[in-house]
C-alpha cells in the first residue's frame, strides 16, 4: 500500500477519504474566504504532504462546488510535485456575478495520488505510426 505522509496544523481536519472506495483525499479550507467574481482566490488548506517518488498529486474540485455553487478551479487542475513540501493551496473562482462563501473546515477539493511516467524528451523528424486508426484526427472526427 502507498503511504502518504500528511502534516497539518494542530486541530485541523485530517485529509482523508470520505469513503473507503473514494479515489480522492478530501482537502479542507483552512479559513473562511469569500470568492469574489472576476478574481482568483487562493484558499489555504493547511495540508502539506510528501507524495511518494514516481507519483504526482492532482488537485481536483469537488463536483458539488461546481454543480450548485458555480465554483471552478482557476487552474483547471492543480499539480502537486512529489518534491513539494509547502502547503497545498486551491485556486478558486466563480462565474456568477455574486460572491461565494467558503467556510473554514469546508471540504473544497480532493487530492488524487497518481503514478506517472517521466520520460526524457527526444526531438524526432517523424513520429512512429499509432497503429490503432486514430492518427491525426480529433475534435469530434469520430462522430457523436
Ligand atoms: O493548485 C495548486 C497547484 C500547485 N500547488 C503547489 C504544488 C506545486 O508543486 C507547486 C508548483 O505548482 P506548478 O508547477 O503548477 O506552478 P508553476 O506556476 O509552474 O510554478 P513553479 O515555478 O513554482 O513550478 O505549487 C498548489 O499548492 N496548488
Amino acid at each position: 500500500m502507498t503511504i502518504l505522509p500528511v502534516s497539518i496544523p494542530r486541530g485541523a481536519p485530517v485529509p482523508a477519504r470520505s469513503h473507503a472506495h473514494d479515489a480522492g483525499i478530501d482537502l479542507y479550507a483552512a479559513k473562511r474566504v469569500h470568492i469574489e467574481p472576476g478574481e482568483v482566490t487562493v484558499v489555504p488548506t493547511g495540508a502539506r504532504v510528501a507524495i511518494p517518488a514516481g507519483h504526482v498529486g492532482i488537485v481536483a474540485l469537488r463536483s458539488s462546488l461546481a454543480y450548485g455553487r458555480s465554483l471552478a478551479l482557476a487552474n483547471g487542475i492543480g499539480v502537486i510535485d512529489a518534491g513539494y513540501r509547502g502547503e497545498i493551496r486551491v485556486a478558486l473562482a466563480t462565474w456568477e456575478p455574486t460572491p461565494e462563501l467558503i467556510d473554514a473546515g469546508e471540504r473544497i477539493a480532493q487530492l488524487l495520488i497518481v503514478p506517472i511516467a517521466t520520460p526524457a524528451v527526444e526531438l524526432v523528424e517523424d513520429l512512429p505510426p499509432s497503429g490503432d486508426g486514430r492518427g491525426t484526427d480529433g475534435f469530434g472526427s469520430s462522430g457523436r
